[in-house]
């Protein structure tokens, strides 16, 4: 691997010369580099994605067509972020509409468009790849051609973790292609299961699905999140035709990647042919600390071994020193944070500011006041502030604070509170004990809250002389009838939700309603919660192990919330009128604030960032990978320009502040020492 030459610096001269940033020494040497290969490997903020946008502009100044130059990023927000860059750099709209910018997956999904004739249904949903995985199960145990049925281990209905497990399990086998990789026409037996390192049951039950999932190759029956990609790979891999689609770029005179350390061996393997079919020149740029998907595949060795491994050119490495998007004090606690090197050099001050919280309520007053402090002081409206959260459920508190004070805001990685399923359900036994689905102003939502009756209830619709209709039909009608006129709701829910639900679950429903009927004090909703059984209930419904997870926390959340009301009316109420101000602040034109989860904002920055919630439990979140939280906790805090503000909690401290030297009085003097600069 080869270090830029200086006679390679030399020589060349830009032709692009941007009028809002003046480009360093080594970001113009990777502008005009004349190495094939090109390789940046830098810290978050160091202008990776600048070079890229600089090259792509350098390019098309050096007269390469737009749709020459091609753009591939693992994130939507990272092609956001790309396209950003180049709007900042000075390029015309027409132009940046023109480059072909694209993620992995959609730029597969294009490709298989074309070559299958038909866009092929995606399922994201566990509900939706449920049924097929009960019915891989089943096949694998009714095998009569088994070999190895002592080596079992079957998951019996109602194991709900399946879908989660089995989900994550064939993202991993998806993304590192291992298994089409190591295979090799040999036997699936328990031996080979074990050297790919896949529980023997499960590689079968993976197949399964993978075989009706894919009974047809040329019309699948639907794809998962990322199947596309391993599709097109897995194709690839079978020396499948490509080149000869108009959707495959065959004329491209630059290829870019950014974020490449989130790139697996099937998005490698498309990038490989990419570079194989075209007399391109390849950038590609990345930071290993900034990987959060690992469970994916993700693995850095393709921006290092494998790429020098596929490349016929020599690679060029170049470095870029300093982050331009933050200052000192930032860049000291992410070096701490990825425990390397952080040197800055962004042409304004940036500053760390840790302010602890006691109680849930208190961190969202805390980030409210801040948030308004910060837009008091700059009034500008392209000053842009974003909360990150590492769970939506801590959306809760703060979404609430901010609609009391009407603070505009929007959502990105998550919907707001008011709308996710398991709260609809409460919404819906709310509406249904007070008789008063009025309140629920939006059609869409009452239409949602009754399919959360339905849903949670584990119920159907059953209606006479109509038994050969679909159950989508009939709850198309019934939805149709009360979202018409509300008073139905209540004969909708007791001759359908209820009638129909399983007696145990008729029984918890009647109590729950009774609950809210009946005078009752702030814990009205805990009692309600518990009286529906809520974790079974929700067990029951919700496929998802990670769903009843987040569920759980959802409606814990709110319950902590609700003991401020004095009655359910006034909950109610107070749920339904925080989503007809969202409605009201999305009509207005007023800037909003933007509440996030960390991970959908990898690659974008904002000038202040929020970040609340730092307690052992939340985050990092105990059950997760924790070097990959340290890498979330990382992308977080890098997402800021000028104001970071960490919320730790000082009931419950975050083993991240300890682990920093940030608590006590260790951690007093590092704060006070990056509170000076
Ligand atoms: N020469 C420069 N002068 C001033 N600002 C610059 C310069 N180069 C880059 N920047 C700014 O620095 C910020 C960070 O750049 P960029 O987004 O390209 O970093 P990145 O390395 O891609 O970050 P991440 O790893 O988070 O994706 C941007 O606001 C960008 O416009």
């Amino acid at each position: 691997m080869n270090q830029p030459s200086s006679a390679d610096k030399s020589k060349a001269v830009a032709h692009f010369n941007p009028k809002t940033i003046k480009p360093t020494d080594e970001q113009q040497a990777i502008q005009i580099s004349p190495a094939r290969v090109v390789l940046v490997e830098a810290n978050a903020g160091a202008a990776k994605t600048t070079v890229l946008a600089l090259r792509m502009a350098e390019a098309w100044t050096r007269r390469t067509r737009p749709e020459q130059i091609l753009a591939l990023t693992y994130t939507d927000a990272a092609c956001q972020a790309l396209k950003a860059a180049l709007k900042k750099l000075g390029l015309p709209a027409v132009v940046i509409h023109q480059f072909r910018i694209q993620t992995f997956e959609a730029f597969c999904t294009q490709v298989l468009r074309e070559l299958e004739d038909r866009a092929a249904p995606v399922y994201t949903e566990a509900d939706q790849l449920s049924p097929v995985l009960w019915q891989a199960v089943e096949r694998v145990a009714d095998d009569p051609g088994e070999r190895w049925p002592d080596h079992f281990l079957m998951p019996t209905p109602g194991d709900y973790g399946m879908v989660d497990v089995f989900v994550q399990q064939s993202e991993y086998l998806k993304g590192t292609m291992l298994d089409v990789l190591e295979r090799n026409d040999q036997p699936v037996t328990p031996d080979y299961a074990e050297t790919i390192g896949i529980e023997y049951t499960q590689l079968r039950i993976y197949l399964a699905f993978e075989k009706i999932r894919m009974a047809d190759p040329q019309r699948p029956l639907f794809r998962g999140a990322t199947d596309a990609t391993y599709d097109l790979a897995h194709l690839l891999f079978e020396d499948g035709e490509v080149s000869t689609c108009h959707s495959w770029p065959s004329h491209v005179k630059v290829v870019v990647v950014d974020e490449m350390h989130d790139m697996n061996r099937a998005m490698f393997s498309v990038l490989q042919k990419v570079l194989t079919t075209n007399r391109c020149f390849f950038c590609g740029v990345g930071d290993v600390d900034q990987v959060i998907h690992k469970a994916n595949g993700a693995d850095a060795r393709f921006m290092r071994d494998e790429l020098a491994e596929l490349s016929t050119h020599a690679i060029v490495r170049y470095p870029l020193t300093h982050s331009f998007r933050f200052n000192t004090s930032v860049a000291r606690l992410a070096g701490k944070v990825a425990n390397k090197r952080y040197a800055s050099k962004a042409p304004y001050p940036s500053q760390v500011r840790f302010s602890p919280y006691n109680s849930v309520e208190a961190c969202a007053a805390q980030v409210l006041a801040d948030a308004e402090a910060f837009r008091a002081q700059h009034k500008s409206k392209t000053a842009s502030c974003a909360i990150l959260l590492r769970h939506p459920h801590q959306s809760v508190q703060i979404e609430n604070a901010l609609i009391e004070d009407g603070m505009p805001y929007e959502t990105l990685g998550f919907k707001s509170y008011v709308l996710r399923p398991e709260v609809l359900f409460v919404r819906g036994l709310l509406a249904v004990a007070t008789d008063d689905l009025r309140s629920v102003t939006e059609v869409k939502t009452r239409e949602e809250v009754m399919r959360a009756l339905l849903f949670f209830s584990g119920s159907s619709i059953v209606v006479d002389g109509r038994e050969h209709e679909s159950q989508q039909d009939l709850l198309a009608s019934a939805i149709r009838s009360v979202t018409d006129n509300p008073l139905f709701l209540t004969s909708f829910f007791e001759n359908q939700v209820l009638r129909n639900a399983p007696a145990s679950i008729q029984k918890r429903l009647l109590a729950a309603v009774d609950i809210i009927r009946k005078p009752s004090g702030p814990d009205m909703l805990s009692a309600l919660l518990k009286a529906l059984h809520i974790q079974t209930l929700l067990g029951d419904a919700l496929v998802s192990q990670r769903r009843r997870l987040e569920a759980e926390s959802n409606l814990r959340w709110l319950s902590h919330m609700a003991e401020r009301f004095d009655s359910p009316a006034h909950l109610f109420q107070s749920l339904n009128a925080t989503e007809q101000k969202q409605q009201k602040q999305k009509a207005s034109k007023a800037e909003p604030l933007l509440l996030a989860s960390i991970a959908s904002v990898k690659g974008l920055e904002f000038d202040a960032v929020l970040l609340p919630y730092l307690a052992q439990g939340e985050f990092p979140d105990p059950t997760a990978d924790m070097a990959e939280e340290f890498n979330t906790l990382y992308v977080g805090l890098t997402r800021v320009r000028k104001e970071l503000t960490i919320y730790p909690s000082t009931t419950s401290p975050s083993l991240f502040m300890k682990s920093l030297g940030l608590t006590e009085a260790e951690g007093d003097a590092a704060l006070a020492d990056i509170r000076k600069e």
